[in-house]
Formats: structure tokens, C-alpha cells, sequence
């Protein structure tokens, strides 16, 4: 299983193309009214680096995440389901223009729904 990931993270092309992924996933994000708004008045020089180690860190490569814990930072900002399922959508369609396969794509999606309950918010839903 660990070994599993090593290679996924191997066949991403490594920490490298993974900065770049993160790159292409924000800019993917930005040009999306949909999840825009959120992203006003956020530095995104660190979010892309805090992001950048999470992955890495979440695909078991040599990077230890150094950021905020995750609820915490997602908590109070209105994300729901929707909001993350176009945000997952963005990073599937970035992968994908990297040429990374449908099944890898895949493998990571399950990777990043493990931190669904971090960020989708819990008590400021539309109820
Ligand atoms: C699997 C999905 C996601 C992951 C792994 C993730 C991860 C992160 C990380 C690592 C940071 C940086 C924390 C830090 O600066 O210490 C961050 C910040 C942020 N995220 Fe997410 N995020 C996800 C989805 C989303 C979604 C769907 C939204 C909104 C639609 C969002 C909005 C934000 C905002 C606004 C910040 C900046 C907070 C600040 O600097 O004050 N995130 N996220």
C-alpha cells in the first residue's frame, strides 16, 4: 500500500509536477465564479504552498505539511458539497491536462474526499 502511493506519487512525476498541478488547479479555481469569491483577499502564494505540502504529504512523499489544520481553516466559510465536488473537478480536469491516467486521477480524488469533513462546513449549510 505505501509502496502503492510511492508510485503514484512517482508516476505525478514527483514533488515537482505536483507544484505545478497546484499551480494549474488555482488558476482553474480563480477563473471559476462559482468558487471565486472565496479566494478574495487570500494570499495565494502561501495557500498554493500550504497546498502544495499537504499533497505531497497526503501522497506519503518527503514533505511534511506546515499549515493550519484543515478545519480550522475551512470552518465559518460557507463550503458545501458543491463547492467541493467543483473544486475536486478542477483538480480531476488539471490532472488530466497533465496527462496523468483516468486511473491515477481517480486514486487521487479518493485521496483528497479524505479530507471532505474538514472542509465542507457542518453548522452553516444552507439550513
Ligand atoms: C480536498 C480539498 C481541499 C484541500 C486539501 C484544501 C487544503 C487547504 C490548505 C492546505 C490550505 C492552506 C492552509 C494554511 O494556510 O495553513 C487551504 C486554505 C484555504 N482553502 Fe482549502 N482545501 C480544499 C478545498 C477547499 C475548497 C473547496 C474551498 C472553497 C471553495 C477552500 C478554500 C480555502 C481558503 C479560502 C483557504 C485560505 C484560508 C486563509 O488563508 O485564511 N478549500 N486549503
Amino acid at each position: 500500500m505505501a509502496e502503492t502511493e510511492q508510485e503514484l506519487l512517482e508516476r505525478l512525476g514527483g514533488p515537482v509536477a505536483v507544484a505545478d498541478l497546484v499551480k494549474e488547479l488555482y488558476e482553474r479555481v480563480l477563473a471559476d465564479p462559482f468558487l471565486a469569491p472565496f479566494f478574495e483577499n487570500i494570499s495565494m502564494d502561501r495557500l498554493q504552498r500550504m497546498q502544495y505540502e499537504f499533497l505531497v504529504a497526503a501522497l506519503d512523499g518527503p514533505v511534511s505539511y506546515s499549515g493550519a489544520e484543515l478545519t480550522a481553516v475551512h470552518q465559518g466559510r460557507g463550503i458545501t458539497d458543491q463547492h467541493f465536488a467543483k473544486f475536486c473537478g478542477h483538480f480531476a480536469d488539471a490532472l488530466e491536462a497533465k496527462g496523468v491516467a483516468s486511473t491515477d486521477v481517480n486514486l487521487v480524488l479518493s485521496r483528497l474526499s479524505m479530507a471532505k469533513d474538514k472542509v465542507v462546513g457542518t453548522t452553516n449549510t444552507d439550513g
